[in-house]
C-alpha cells in the first residue's frame, strides 16, 4: 500500500521504517538535518524491533496522494503540517499518532478525509538524525471517541498490523485518558534532565509523579471518563494508583520504572527540551489543569509541573530533585 508518514522523527521514523520493512511503499516528510539524513541514507531502524535500513522517498512535503497517511508530529505542529500537505491529503484516511487528548479532533478542522486517533504505547528516540531507535516495544492503539471502532480505524489497524502490533479499540477516548495518566512520567525528566527510570527510582520525585497521576485520575473521573485498558494499565491498575495507600502506588511506579528496561528512556518531552524546542507539556500536564478548571476543580501538582517545564524551556537549566521537591510541596 502507498503510505505517507508526516513527521519522520522518533515515532514517525519508526513507523515508516517498519512499514517499509513490511513491504509498503512509503513516502515521508521531515525537516532540517533529519530530512537531509533521511534523503541521503534513508531511515536506520535500531533497537528492540530489530535493524533495518528503509530507503524511503523523503521531502518537506508529500509529492503524491497516499492511500493511508500517518501524522506523527508534536501537537503544536499538527495544523502546520496538515496545511503544508493539504493537496496530497484530500480525502485520505489520516491516522494521528499523538499524546494528549486532542490529536484526531484537532486534525478534523484542517483535514477533509477521515481522521483516526492513535496512541503509541511504545517508546522511541532519534539518537542521531536519520536513526529511529525503539527503546520499549509495544502496541499502536487506534480509534476515536467512545464508540466501537469505525471501519476506517479497523482497516488502518489491519494495514499497520502488517508492520507492528496494532489494534482498533472501542472507547478510544478512555484509552487516551489512560495514556495521559501514564504520560505524567514525561514532565519530571524534562525538568531534571534525568531518564524516566531515574526519576521513578528517586523517592522525592516518585512521590510527586504519583501525586500528579492521582490528580489526573481524579480529574478524569470527575469528567465522567471510563478509563480504557492499555496493556498492563487497566482500570484496576489505575484504581490502585489513584486510591490505594501511597506506599502501594509508589511501589507500582517503581515497578513501572523497572519494566522500562536498562536503556535510559527520556520520554518525548525531554527529547524536545534537549533539542531546544517547545514541548507538548500544555497538552499533557497542562491538559489536566485545563480540564480540572473547566470542572470547577484544581490540579496544583500538574500546574506546578507544567510551569517548571516551561521554565526549563526558557532558561535551559535542569532542576535538581532537591529544587523540584522545594517547589512542589505535597500535603
Ligand atoms: N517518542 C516517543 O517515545 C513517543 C512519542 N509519542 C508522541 O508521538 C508524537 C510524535 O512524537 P516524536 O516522534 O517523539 O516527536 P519528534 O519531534 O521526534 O518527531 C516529530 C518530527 O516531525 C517533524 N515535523 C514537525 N512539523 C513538520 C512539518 N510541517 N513537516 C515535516 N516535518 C515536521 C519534526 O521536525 P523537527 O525535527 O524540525 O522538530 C520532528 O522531526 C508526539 O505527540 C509524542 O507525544 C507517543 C509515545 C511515545
Ligand atoms: C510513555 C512514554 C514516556 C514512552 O516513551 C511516552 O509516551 C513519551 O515519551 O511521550
Amino acid at each position: 500500500m502507498d503510505v505517507a508518514v508526516i513527521g519522520a522523527g522518533a515515532i514517525g521514523g519508526t513507523l515508516a521504517a517498519l512499514l517499509d520493512r513490511a513491504g509498503h511503499r512509503v513516502e515521508v516528510t521531515a525537516r532540517g538535518e533529519r530530512l537531509a539524513a533521511i534523503a541521503a541514507d534513508g531511515i536506520r531502524l535500531t533497537g528492540r524491533w530489530g535493524e533495518h535500513r528503509a530507503r524511503v522517498a523523503a521531502g518537506e512535503r508529500l509529492t503524491a496522494a497516499p492511500e493511508l497517511a500517518l501524522l506523527c508530529v508534536k501537537a503544536q505542529d499538527e495544523l502546520g503540517a496538515l496545511r503544508a500537505n493539504e493537496p496530497a491529503l484530500a480525502g485520505v484516511p489520516l491516522v494521528v499518532v499523538q499524546n494528549g487528548l486532542d490529536g484526531a479532533d484537532g486534525a478534523r478542522s484542517a483535514h477533509t478525509g477521515p481522521a483516526i486517533g492513535a496512541i503509541a504505547f511504545f517508546s522511541a528516540d532519534c539518537p542521531v538524525p536519520g536513526e529511529a531507535r525503539v527503546l520499549v516495544p509495544g502496541t499502536l492503539y487506534l480509534g476515536s471517541g467512545t464508540a466501537p471502532p469505525t471501519a476506517e480505524a479497523a482497516e488502518a489497524a489491519r494495514v499497520l498490523s502488517t508492520a507492528l502490533p496494532s489494534r482498533a479499540v472501542a472507547n478510544f477516548a478512555g484509552c487516551q485518558w489512560t495514556k495521559l495518566v501514564v504520560n505524567q512520567i514525561n514532565a519530571m525528566p524534562a525538568i531534571t534532565g534525568l531518564s524516566v527510570q531515574e526519576t521513578l527510582a528517586e523517592p522525592r520525585l516518585r512521590r510527586i509523579i504519583l501525586a500528579s497521576m492521582r490528580e489526573a485520575i481524579r480529574t478524569g473521573r470527575r469528567a465522567g471518563i471510563a478509563f480504557g485498558s492499555l496493556e498492563g494499565m487497566t482500570p484496576l491498575a489505575l484504581g490502585v494508583l489513584g486510591s490505594a495507600p501511597a506506599p502501594v502506588g509508589s511501589t507500582l511506579l517503581r515497578l513501572m520504572g523497572r519494566r522500562l528496561g536498562r536503556e535510559p528512556v527520556l520520554g518525548s518531552t525531554l527529547q524536545s527540551v534537549q533539542r531546544g524546542l517547545a514541548t507538548e507539556i500544555d497538552h499533557l500536564n497542562g491538559a489536566i489543569v485545563a480540564r480540572a478548571r473547566a470542572l470547577g476543580a484544581d490540579a496544583p501538582v500538574n500546574a506546578a509541573m507544567t510551569e517548571l517545564v516551561h521554565e526549563v524551556e526558557r532558561d535551559h537549566r535542569f532542576r535538581t530533585p532537591h529544587e523540584v521537591a522545594r517547589r512542589i510541596r505535597l500535603p
